[in-house]
């Protein structure tokens, strides 16, 4: 598919002022940069619904962000975010919308799509999720021996497991106490083993997550679950009580045996990834109830409003997105650690390892031509300040530049003496530490050695930026989702790349379907792969057959 409206990015003249200015901006220590300007850290920061950006750690100038708007408007980025909002196919690739801002758009608005106004359909849904709520809080939801549901077991992968597993993990100070919950995403038979081995099927339900409801590991764990079921209830009628289905596709879920009357629906124009708010947080509403899930919806909303309606110089995703650009393309940044000093966000790395990198992994642009320039760099990340003490070398000290994003909320939800103090004191000194360095003359007036002085130097000059809040709570987490997700639709926009569609995870899962059937085979069979993968094969068929 080739689309000739795109002119090569490298080629427009704001990327090439970019290009100038960067290297005249490479020299420059972030050190310079604040004693030049003793109101940086005043001037480097925008707030808005309640998020804080500190980016004035970032290797930039006025300049910078001058050039950096520019590039931005001469790849129509309001237009673009416009076109997403208005649900223009954005998706063009597969020709369809993203309108995942639909799903938190308050009853009332209207977006279409094929003439159909969808938010009708949206609050429908959730109004349907919050009666399914109320039933299984109340009790009166019960399985087939007539007991209420106590454990709650998401059965998804990719988009239909991390968002789920992320906000139940964020919000679990908010979270029904006499309800469990577990995620089972992997086809490794260990996941779903272990989660079922304390759980009691009479108290068991499952929520069979999956867009498509064709994804291998998904249709193999919830068959699994069900035999585990049927085998303890006895009854084919179990089904009916203790799962339901979470897809776009009503007709594979109903081939899989679930009553399509205890299905939710979302639609083919929310991707996997920017699916958390709609039914796919079937889960996230079990576990904090309507009201907390509406207001993560509102927090997710009016982020999309700044978004949409704030002025590019002081819009939080814009700039998030812009800065994303520059590190990567001008600076060569090659990963972006995500660092939330909360231990509630402690699977938002791995949440956001989705959203950035399936959605910007890409080499070609929209007009199918190979990029001359990097898209996403590795998103990776641990909670401080557990990272501290494992990887933070790297970043510190190591050969590659890696820029940091600080997550820290003003308020702790389980106050402890001091320990929110400390936790925040080290996430400010490690952006300290990161920007400013220490030289070794300073560590030899302290006096080191001459020989340990240069092992204890810190050169600096490692961008990051840092979100504070006031507290974790769900519309604060909505806020932070729908942040990233709109960062990286600016990172897309300017890359020239579709992020709402991942045509590389196809090749290894076509890939896998074959192999698996010839590892079924008996022994000999033909195997036509490269030599090393047959060796793989043969050797895995041998063995596997040996149990001590
Ligand atoms: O929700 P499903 O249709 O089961 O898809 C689950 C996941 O699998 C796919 O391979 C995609 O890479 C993901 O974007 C998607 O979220």
């Amino acid at each position: 598919m080739k689309h000739s409206t795109f002119s090569a990015l490298t080629q427009r003249p704001e990327w090439q002022a970019l290009l100038t200015h960067a290297r005249s901006m490479s020299p420059r220590h972030l050190r310079e940069l604040f004693a030049a300007d003793p109101t940086r850290g005043e001037r480097l920061c925008v707030e808005a619904v309640g998020l804080y950006l500190d980016y004035a750690k970032q290797r930039i100038d006025d300049e910078t962000l001058r050039l950096l708007l520019e590039l931005a408007r001469a790849c129509q980025l309001p237009e673009s975010i416009e076109a997403m909002f208005r649900g223009d196919r954005v998706n063009r690739v597969e020709n369809r919308p993203a309108l995942h801002v639909a799903l938190r758009a308050p009853a009332g608005a209207h977006i279409t799509v094929d003439g159909r106004d969808v938010i009708p359909d949206v609050h429908a849904v959730l109004d349907r999720m919050a009666r399914f709520t109320e039933q299984v809080h109340s009790g009166a939801w019960t399985g087939l021996t007539g007991k209420p549901m106590r454990n709650i077991v998401n059965i998804g992968i990719g988009g239909s497991d991390l968002g789920p597993v992320m906000a139940y993990e964020a919000l679990r100070h908010y979270s029904h106490r006499d309800l469990r919950f577990f995620f089972v995403s992997n086809i490794d038979p260990t996941d779903l083993s272990e989660t079922l081995r304390e759980l009691d099927p009479a108290e068991t339900l499952f929520i069979v997550c999956s867009k498509t409801f064709t994804t291998q590991e998904t249709l193999a764990n919830a068959h699994a679950a069900r035999a585990w079921c049927l085998q303890a209830l006895g009854d084919e009628a179990a089904v009916a009580r203790h799962f339901v289905a979470v897809s776009s596709h009503p007709e594979e879920v109903a081939r899989f045996g679930i009553d399509p009357a205890h299905m939710f629906i979302f639609w083919d124009w929310v991707g996997g990834r920017y699916s958390m708010d709609s039914a796919i947080g079937l889960s996230t509403m079990l576990a904090i109830g309507a009201e907390h899930f509406r207001a993560l919806l509102a927090g997710l909303h009016a982020m999309d409003e700044h978004f949409r309606h704030t002025p590019l110089e002081r819009n939080l995703p814009a700039l998030m997105g812009l800065l994303a650009v520059w590190n990567a393309n001008f600076l060569g940044v090659s990963a972006v650690a995500v660092l939330p000093y909360e231990q509630y966000l402690k699977r938002f790395p791995a949440y956001l390892q989705q959203l950035t990198m399936e959605s910007n992994g890409k080499h070609v642009t929209l007009g199918g031509e190979r990029v001359d320039y990097d898209t996403a760099p590795i998103y990776w990340g641990e909670p401080g300040t557990n990272g501290q003490h494992s990887f933070y070398q790297l970043i510190h000290q190591g050969t590659r530049l890696i820029a940091c994003d600080f997550i820290g909320f003003c308020q702790s939800l389980n106050p402890l003496g001091t320990q929110h103090d400390l936790l925040i004191a080290n996430l400010i000194a490690q952006g300290e530490a990161l920007a400013f360095g220490k030289r070794e003359e300073e560590w030899r007036a302290q006096g080191a050695s001459q020989a340990l002085a240069p092992h204890r130097a810190c050169e600096g000059n490692r961008p990051s930026s840092t979100l504070l809040a006031e507290r974790l709570d769900p519309f604060t987490l909505g806020t932070l989702v729908a942040l990233y997700e709109h960062s990286v639709f600016v990172q897309g926009m300017i890359w020239q790349i579709d992020p709402f569609d991942q045509w590389g995870v196809e090749l290894g899962k076509a890939l896998a379907k074959r192999i698996a059937t010839e590892i079924a085979q008996p022994e000999p069979s033909e195997l036509s792969h490269d030599s090393s993968s047959n060796r793989l094969i043969r050797r895995y068929r041998q063995y596997k057959a040996i149990r001590p």
